[in-house]
């Protein structure tokens, strides 16, 4: 379904029409990053009489999109009610997509609104998002094969997923409403959910007081590391503003950028930004241990462990700013401590309900669960673990080298310039962290292999 036409052009006349203030900036076209934010004018944030200078944009709350301005229409549009009520959604995400379907909808020259339900201000508005969001939820299946065997397969996978079971259950939820029935059978299609969702992770502002939101221009700021701007929500009015830190100034014709945030992993920024910023010196990968866990299935622990631990076990590995190769698993130092360590779980009854408890040399450790790592380093089998967890190590992150370094690769024919070079900076990022990773473990492994607690271990050990 196509949204509604809006040009950059009507951008200031919908602002005054909604309140929106604008101060010394306009919207234009940047190089690479699509939309952007400009300095019309020199600007600086210059305090006058103790009061901060002017804002560059103030949003009022109306216009927000949060789970209060959906509740809010829900009240106010009987179509979009029914929705909300049939489909029973459960998370702030799940809101604010509905209301952006709506308003696809009512926007689009594809759909003719006979039920006549009045626009609201993103109407309009919806029409400036733009159609090609970057994310790879948005790929094409050859250019999704270039993140094949990167920390982002799975996730981009798991989420294809997830969206297709959510789009789904709407249109099994609404089937006895007409209105729906018609639009998720013949209009809105699961490519305009994966669209939303695509814009609400690219877009969306967590607010401190109203939640996950979208929020209209400021929407429309690049990310830049050395950003020179920065948001904040007010705690009366909760209007948004966009301001120049104290003391800083801006020359027309710069552009005023925010920070999507630091030390981001590349494929956290892939996945929710589509782009990796290259001057961005954050060096991390994380990956899932679930393929480990399936290896491991001799430990007769194991069920315990991951329901005590109550947390996907997970597998950090990062360069830190000093270039020294870091990790953290908690799960894997959990997993490489057994009974003959000093590990029992026992099941306690209070009340008729029944729960589980870990113990540690008979004393109680449920609590310590997700931090093990740190728990069983102060205890004296701590290189012994460290040993084990450092060898399991080992394999998870020999494994994962392999098979990014032949990584299955799409013809560059078939896949757009700008996902090629997103997905190849990934994949070298992600070598060149396993490289290194894999480098200090082999260090540290040699290293444990000469204490003598260790070399006591190795000796018994079949
Ligand atoms: C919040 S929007 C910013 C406005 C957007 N450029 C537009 O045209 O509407 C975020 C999107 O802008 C693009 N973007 C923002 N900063 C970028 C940067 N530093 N490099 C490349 N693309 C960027 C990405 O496509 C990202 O998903």
């Amino acid at each position: 379904m196509r949204p509604g036409p809006f040009s950059v052009d009507a951008l200031p006349a919908w602002c005054d029409g909604h309140g929106v203030k604008i101060h010394g900036l306009k919207v234009a076209d940047v190089e690479g990053r699509g939309n952007g934010w400009i300095a019309q004018e020199d600007l600086n944030s210059d305090y006058e009489d103790a009061a901060p200078a002017r804002p560059l944009l103030v949003i009022p709350k109306d216009i927000v999109v949060s789970v209060a301005l959906v509740m809010q229409y829900a009240t106010e549009n009987a179509q979009f009610s029914q929705l909300i009520h049939a489909v029973d959604f459960q998370t702030e995400r799940q809101f604010v997509l509905s209301y952006m379907m709506m308003q696809l909808v009512l926007s689009s020259p594809d759909y003719k609104n006979e039920a006549v339900i009045p626009p609201a201000a993103w109407t309009q508005y919806i029409g400036l998002q733009p159609r090609d969001v970057p994310v790879p939820t948005m790929w094409s299946e050859a250019e999704l094969l270039l993140l094949r065997s990167t920390s982002l397969e799975s996730a981009v996978a798991a989420k294809m997923a997830l969206l297709a079971r959510e789009f789904a259950a709407i249109q099994a939820k609404t089937r006895d409403i007409p209105f729906w029935r018609e639009l998720l059978s013949e209009h809105i299609t699961l490519r305009d959910w994966i669209w939303v969702d695509a814009l609400l992770r690219s877009r969306s502002f967590d607010l401190p007081y109203s939640g996950v939101a979208m929020v209209p221009c400021l929407d429309l700021a690049n990310h830049s590391v050395a950003n020179t701007a920065y948001w904040r929500q007010d705690p009366g009015s909760e209007a948004v503003t966009l301001l120049l830190p104290k003391g800083s100034s801006v020359s027309a014709g710069e552009e005023i950028t925010i920070n999507y945030g630091k030390d981001k992993p590349a494929a956290e920024m892939l996945f929710n930004y589509g782009f990796i910023d290259s001057s961005s010196g954050a060096q991390s990968l994380v990956l899932s241990l679930d393929e480990m866990l399936e290896e491991a299935g001799n430990d007769p622990f194991l069920e315990a462990k991951l329901r005590i631990f109550n947390a996907a076990p997970l597998l950090e590995l990062r360069i830190d700013e000093k270039g020294k190769a870091r990790w953290s698993a908690p799960f894997l130092h959990l997993m490489c401590v057994q009974k003959q360590d000093g590990l029992a779980f026992e099941t306690q009854e209070r009340q008729g309900q029944q729960s589980q408890r870990m113990l540690w040399r008979g004393k109680d450790i449920t609590s310590m669960a997700v931090m093990f790592d740190v728990f069983i380093n102060a205890q004296n089998v701590r290189e012994v673990v460290q040993f084990r967890v450092v060898s399991v190590l080992l394999g998870v992150v020999e494994k994962q080298l392999d098979r990014i370094r032949d990584g299955r690769r799409s013809s560059e024919r078939e896949v757009r310039q700008g996902v090629l070079q997103a997905a190849l900076q990934l994949r070298s990022i992600e070598t060149d962290v396993l490289e290194r990773c894999l480098l200090a473990l082999k260090g540290e492994r040699d290293q444990l292999a000469q204490d003598k607690r260790v070399v006591a271990y190795t000796n018994k050990s079949p």
